[in-house]
């Protein structure tokens, strides 16, 4: 059985963050572990209260893991602030990780800042270069690179300056385009595009959380990147297709095992 770690925050609602994850890679058929990085007070119409997790104790929950458990691929999501994240790189970086996958989260679908607006630097300087693949959204992309982005072009130039930042692989996702989903990889020459027609839905809470351990399970399990790419891009798909309304605001995705069987993608 692979072994997957998420380090990110708690989504009272379950809809995003460390909820997400771990139902991902369940539904991939992996063992999912947390260190959780902050706890949200947060529902789907919104985030109401952030507590952060004292260094110490993310630091203590990664080593026990590492020193115990072969890990085959770890997720980071949301780290909140400077301190978060100079913890987290210091921590991992005494250890041999295979597989690294950097989702920047900056700022929740309801519009509340999960990423303190100073630590934007810390993550860029630790964590980036560390990353196997790092997977910003259209407006992540343009705070890491300062750039303005609408077109597919924009995209690649801002796929180009991500790189030089030190990831060995950049996706920039394309869920904030208005007409189709497209998402291009980058490797430093080939930009790789994975498309699938828009969703019309508001349930998307989540979707990056999901994307991102997705992408983290299939790397533990073997797969190239241009491959666990192109399942995680079919279960995501596959996921808002199905997402449906839990209260008032923006729903979850789906995760169930069955749907994702069926369609051949585990
Ligand atoms: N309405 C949609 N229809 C189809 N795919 C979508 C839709 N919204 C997001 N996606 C896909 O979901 C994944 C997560 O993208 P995105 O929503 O941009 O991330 P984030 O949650 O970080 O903002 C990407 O593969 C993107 O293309
Ligand atoms: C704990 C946590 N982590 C990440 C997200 C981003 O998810 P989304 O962009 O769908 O709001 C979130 N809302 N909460």
């Amino acid at each position: 059985m692979k072994k997957l770690l998420t380090i990110a925050g708690s989504d009272s609602c379950g809809g995003a963050g460390i909820q997400a994850d771990l139902k991902t890679f369940s539904a991939h058929g992996v063992f999912g572990m947390s260190v959780i990085t902050a706890v949200t007070v947060q529902n789907t119409q919104g985030v109401f209260g952030v507590q952060d997790i004292s260094p110490d104790i993310i630091q203590r929950q990664i080593e026990v893991i590492f020193d115990d458990i072969s890990v085959d691929a770890v997720k980071i999501g949301m780290v909140s602030k400077t301190e978060t994240i100079k913890t987290i790189a210091e921590t991992l970086s005494k250890y041999s990780i295979q597989n690294l996958v950097v989702d920047p989260v900056m700022v929740s679908k309801s519009g509340f800042h999960l990423l303190q607006l100073e630590a934007k630097e810390a993550l860029i300087t630790h964590l980036l270069p560390m990353a196997t693949v790092v997977t910003p959204n259209l407006p992540e992309a343009e705070v890491i690179t300062g750039l303005e982005i609408n077109t597919l072009e924009d995209m690649k130039k801002a796929a180009h300056i991500i790189y030089k930042m030190g990831p060995k692989y950049v996706l920039v996702k394309g869920g904030h385009l208005e007409d189709e989903a497209v998402d291009i990889l980058y490797d430093g020459t080939v930009f790789t595009y994975y498309n699938s027609p828009r969703i019309d839905t508001k349930n998307t809470h989540g979707t990056g959380c999901t994307l991102s351990s997705a992408i983290a399970s299939n790397l533990g399990k073997g797969l190239s990147i241009v491959e666990a790419i192109e399942k995680a891009k079919n279960y995501i798909t596959i996921a808002i297709e199905n997402s449906f309304s839990i209260g008032k605001g923006v729903g979850p995705t789906h995760h169930f095992y069955e749907l994702y069987k069926k369609a051949g993608l585990l």
